[in-house]
């Protein structure tokens, strides 16, 4: 497997993190205008965080609200994420609930890329991983912890579990206490990145403490960052001219 990833004209984990933005409408109308504002901004990608959408569970809504951002999003690739509550979500779903939605909506061939969180239960995570692969769908396989930063070895070690159940791009985000929190974040990554990994992978370290994790992840090993248009999706998000400003700054001088 190759250390970059190949999606349209966008190549990650070659050169500058990636700049992905989340879009968190609550309705099918507020989705539209999100979508146009981030038409108007300098994005890579764009995650449809679809836990927020009021009729969620309406399988058949979620594919009509999608076939518009698509249009709209032309040949920006998108990630389609229903994110739990437990990991930070809007919502919760139950599995079977879980499993329909997402294999739907991989089955549209409307979405690039689908993040499935790590802690399924195995076998929903391999269905998916199976549903999507054979779509021509990349996964993200993601965990996050909003409470705190697990040691190193933990979150080395489930970045390997996402590699090795054949996640396209393993995941995690975690919230430090403190300085020394988000050096295990950079710690563990850069170590991913230099023994262990064979794809492009994600990391962050939250909110307002973890920022320097979301804007140097070229020298540390992250492919992809969020940043914010109007609303974030996650504590520590900032502005996405700011964010492109600094990955610059930082990709010309490594
Ligand atoms: O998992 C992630 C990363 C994230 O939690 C962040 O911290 O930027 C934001 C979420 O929308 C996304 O699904």
């Amino acid at each position: 497997m190759s250390h970059t990833l190949s999606i349209k004209h966008l190549t990650i984990g070659e050169g500058a993190p990636k700049i992905c933005v989340p879009l968190v409408g609550k309705t099918h109308a507020e989705l539209i205008e999100e979508t146009k504002l981030l038409m108007s901004l300098d994005v890579d990608l764009v995650e449809w965080r679809v836990d927020f959408l009021e009729m969620v569970e309406d399988i058949e809504q979620v594919k009509s609200v999608l076939i518009d951002i698509r249009e709209r999003l032309k040949d920006i690739p998108l990630i389609f994420t229903f994110r739990s509550a437990k990991e930070g979500g809007e919502k919760e779903l139950s599995s079977g609930a879980y499993i329909a939605l997402n294999k739907t909506i991989i089955e549209t061939g409307l979405i690039d890329i689908v993040d499935v969180e790590l802690y399924n239960d195995e076998q929903t995570v391999k269905t998916l991983i199976h549903s999507a692969h054979e779509n021509q769908v990349y996964v993200i396989l993601s965990n996050h912890d909003f409470e705190k930063t697990p040691p190193k070895e933990e979150i080395v070690n489930r970045l390997k579990r996402a590699q090795e159940l054949g996640g396209d791009l393993p995941k995690i985000a975690v919230m430090p206490k403190n300085a020394r929190d988000v050096l295990i974040l950079l710690e563990a990554t850069n170590e991913m990145k230099e023994c262990y990994a064979n794809r492009p992978i994600i990391t962050m370290s939250m909110a307002g403490n973890g920022i320097i994790s979301r804007l140097a992840g070229e020298l540390f090993g992250s492919a992809i960052t969020f940043g914010a248009a109007e609303k974030a999706s996650a504590p520590g998000q900032i502005a996405i001219h700011e964010l492109r400003l600094i990955l610059n700054v930082i990709h010309k001088n490594l």
